[in-house]
């Protein structure tokens, strides 16, 4: 009889991991964010579906303080297909309200994100006709790195008032490096009152429109929790030169064996819990091999990352999402982020055992 596979428990120690990503425009942006506040009518801080406590970055809530927000979930697409998840974190904010949105680029997606592009629409002109305003009315978007900001921009430009691509997207992280003016994503009265009737239907305007200020992507200053940081990195909010390829794609594996291993069942004869060997199997499925036969284990790696994030590797979460474990995950949120100061005393601490122990040696 064969034995049957027993995934890991726990991911092994990842003690010397980097953990921190905070780089010039992450703080520069938010201190640009800040000044800007007076004259934003509505914040939408996304976080990505996949994770949605580890991408929650508390600077945002700190510095945005004070002002009305919605909660928008990006990548819902790349979050499995129940719904059940959804229901649990909208209680986890309300009475703050939470949307999820779509917006995948593969084929087949298009209705989907029409679906949960217009509902967002739907509530922000909604949001503007109650706060009616001559001048236009002012949306900020921020969320962590990659987190799909730009992409939501465009998204809701092209479905509210049909215009194409303003913001450049990508993926890798900290494309967007500036804050915008504001592009306009729903037209004003007036705009609509000059339209044809057929584009009236379709482009409903109020007041003097609706405007979206897309913002640079912020990563927490310091990240206490090492699989934290494996999460974030594993979901593009890190370059993927900072944390090593294999122990990303390793870390993937350790959460694949845990939701389903006939994930990767085309690439190896049955589970493993040996990355190496799964790397090999891919690689000899997609012609990555190397001089001699021998696989290109960090190509492979970055492949398999990337087709993960793009959801042809499996779609689940990496964060438990529980109604029990809410004010547990909430209260270990909040202690788990440090303040700018705290978290620089951490880095050169970090910095100091590093160099000690490459001294030792
Ligand atoms: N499947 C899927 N992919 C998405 C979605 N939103 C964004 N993406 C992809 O995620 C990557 C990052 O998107 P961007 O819009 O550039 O992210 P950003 O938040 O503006 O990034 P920064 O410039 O780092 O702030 C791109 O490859 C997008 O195609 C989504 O809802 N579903």
């Amino acid at each position: 009889m064969a034995m049957s596979f027993v995934p890991r428990a726990a991911f092994p120690s990842l003690a010397h991991l980097p953990r921190s990503y905070f780089l010039g425009h992450h703080k520069s942006g938010l201190q640009k964010m800040k000044t800007l506040l007076s004259s934003i009518d509505l914040v939408i801080e996304c976080r990505d579906y996949r994770v949605p406590l580890t991408s929650r970055n508390p600077l945002f809530e700190e510095s945005l303080e004070g002002k009305e927000r919605l909660v928008l979930y990006t990548k819902r697409d790349l979050g499995g297909r129940d719904t059940k998840n959804e229901e649990i974190i909208a209680k986890w904010h309300a009475p703050t309200p939470t949307m999820f949105v779509r917006n995948g680029n593969d084929e087949g997606s298009e209705a989907s994100r029409r679906k949960s592009v217009g509902k967002l629409l739907d509530f922000l002109r909604e949001h503007a006709q109650q706060r009616w305003k001559l001048v236009g009315h002012r949306i900020i978007v921020v969320g962590m790195p990659n987190v799909g900001k730009s992409t939501l921009l465009n998204a809701l430009r092209a479905h509210g008032i049909g215009k194409g691509k303003v913001a450049k997207t990508g993926a890798q992280p900290g494309v967007t490096r500036k804050i915008g003016s504001g592009v306009k994503i729903i037209p004003s009265e007036d705009d609509a009152a000059s339209m044809d009737e057929t584009s009236k239907k379709r482009y409903k305007g109020v007041g003097g429109g609706v405007y979206l200020v897309d913002t640079p992507g912020v990563f927490i200053p310091y990240v206490p929790d090492a699989e934290a940081m494996m999460k974030l990195a594993l979901c593009g909010s890190v370059k993927d030169s900072i944390i090593p390829p294999v122990m990303l794609a390793d870390y993937l594996l350790y959460h694949m064996n845990l939701i389903d291993p006939t994930l990767y069942a085309e690439y190896v004869p049955g589970p493993t819990n040996d990355i190496v060997e799964l790397l090999e199997g891919i690689a000899r499925k997609t012609g990555r091999l190397g001089k001699g036969g021998k696989a290109d284990t960090e190509g492979t790696a970055l492949w398999m990352i990337q087709k993960w994030r793009t959801g042809n590797l499996g779609a689940f979460l990496l964060d438990k999402v529980s109604e029990e474990g809410l004010e547990v995950s909430k209260l270990a949120e909040k202690e788990r982020v440090p303040s700018i100061s705290q978290a620089r005393k951490a880095q050169r601490e970090m910095r100091r055992e590093r160099s000690k122990m490459r001294g030792q040696a």
